[in-house]
């Protein structure tokens, strides 16, 4: 009998080998659909002028395009995976989203699932990404949460509008990846799509995906922290993001079942400016990173914990460093490493491009990055240390706080050269 391999349509094995394959999400009206007031919990910092968005987003697939890079949308694979699953997967995708939209049962779910269920895949998936509003809907509740409670709230399912930053609801490890269950509730229905898409598109249902850690979880971990160093490293953020403990059940799933064997955990300040580790380190090259100075302590400073496998199954060995440099050149078997400082390590221009994603850049190729145009002092140190940098335009995605590892979800890229 023929024996046939099957080859996965993820294979992710680096920050920097040949980007070949990444998904992407255009910006759409969910990033003008809240009000000033929504804003912190929408993690959002102010509201984007959407042509705009949609114009700078539109440039920066085009510069992947320009290199060779395959672009796919999430809108548009989530409603090819609804399409190839028929109606029982449609209903059960929608079923869960008015569940974790708050609407398990009741008079408000029958019409939400009228209302939405009357759409084609593509409009229903774009409307719900949209958020639905009260007003778009002929029907009145009356029961008393919506009376005495919400009666001045405007939607009934909120729009997602960081959903562009595909980095975060899942990641790509290897020939795998791992679909979050993420912090907030503002971005935690995110991953619903990715996991459908997992699961019924053709491209990706059936085909020997390994998924390391899917969404039904309690502990917490987002894309932005998890970045794959090489084919056996992994460093990955304790951080606003991610908890530890989520950190220690990836671990385990990897060394039990993949071919990593290194995990390294940063742990870098919990707050909003910072709220991913690649808000502030990012891999460029094979022997290059990104650094923001705001993360390091007195000399340089970090706490680190690089994990192995224990000696018994399931186990975890645990090795405390502060020396960053030291611990990436002994994991990744360096003679020395280039940590590039954001704003060229000046404590204004730093604090004032890291939180215009100065830090967060998206290697396309070993030493090839993309970056934000505004973050001019960063990007000419880049150059300087013999990046080559290709600058996409960033008024408004900015206004988000994330760059461009952030809107960018690697799914295939090339192996790196031994
Ligand atoms: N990887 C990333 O750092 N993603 C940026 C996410 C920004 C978004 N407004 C958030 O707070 O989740």
């Amino acid at each position: 009998m023929e024996v046939t391999q099957m080859t996965s349509p993820i294979h992710n094995y680096s920050e920097i080998g040949k980007l070949k394959t990444v998904l992407l999400k255009r910006p759409g009206r969910e990033i003008e659909n809240f009000t000033p007031e929504m804003m912190p919990r929408l993690l959002f910092d102010d509201i984007p002028y959407l042509p705009i968005a949609q114009k700078e987003h539109d440039y920066f697939a085009d510069t992947l395009r320009d290199n060779g890079v395959e672009v796919l949308y999430l809108e548009k694979l989530s409603a090819e995976a609804l399409d190839a699953g028929g109606e029982e997967v449609r209903d059960h995708f929608l079923e869960q989203m008015l569940t974790e939209s708050g609407y398990a049962s009741g008079t408000i779910h029958d019409a939400l699932k009228e209302y939405l269920g009357s759409m084609s895949n593509q409009d229903m998936v774009v409307k719900i990404m949209a958020g639905v509003r009260k007003n778009e809907l002929d029907f009145v509740p009356k029961d008393l949460v919506s009376c005495a409670e919400n009666q001045d709230y405007e939607f009934y399912m909120d729009p997602m509008p960081n959903l562009y930053f595909t980095r975060d609801p899942s990641a790509c490890i290897g020939d795998g990846l791992s679909i979050n269950h993420m912090t907030y509730p503002a971005r935690q229905r995110e991953s619903l799509f990715n996991e459908t898409i997992i699961k019924y598109h053709p491209r990706f249902a059936n085909q020997g995906v390994h998924v390391w850690r899917d969404r039904n979880h309690t502990t917490r971990i987002e894309g932005g922290d998890e970045l794959v160093l090489n084919d056996h490293v992994m460093a990955i953020g304790v951080s606003q993001r991610t908890s530890a403990d989520a950190i220690q059940d990836i671990a385990k799933n990897l060394f039990a079942h993949g071919q990593y064997d290194t995990v390294i955990a940063i742990k870098i300040p919990h707050n909003h400016a910072m709220m991913h580790l690649d808000t502030v380190f990012t891999m460029i090259n094979y022997d290059q990173f990104t650094v923001h100075p705001g993360i390091l302590g007195k000399g340089g400073q970090i706490d680190t914990w690089t994990i192995t496998p224990g000696q018994n199954k399931g186990e975890l060995n645990l090795q405390h460093d502060t020396d960053l440099k030291k611990v990436l050149k002994a994991a990744l078997h360096l003679d020395d490493l280039d940590l590039i400082p954001t704003g060229n390590g000046d404590p204004i221009i730093a604090g004032r491009e890291q939180w215009n994603d100065g830090s967060n850049t998206l290697a396309i190729a070993p030493g090839v990055v993309v970056t934000y145009n505004r973050n001019y002092v960063s990007n000419e140190l880049l150059r300087k240390h013999g990046l080559k940098v290709l600058e996409v335009i960033s008024s408004e995605l900015s206004r988000g706080r994330g760059g461009p590892r952030c809107m960018s979800c690697p799914i295939v890229r090339e192996d790196l050269k031994k």
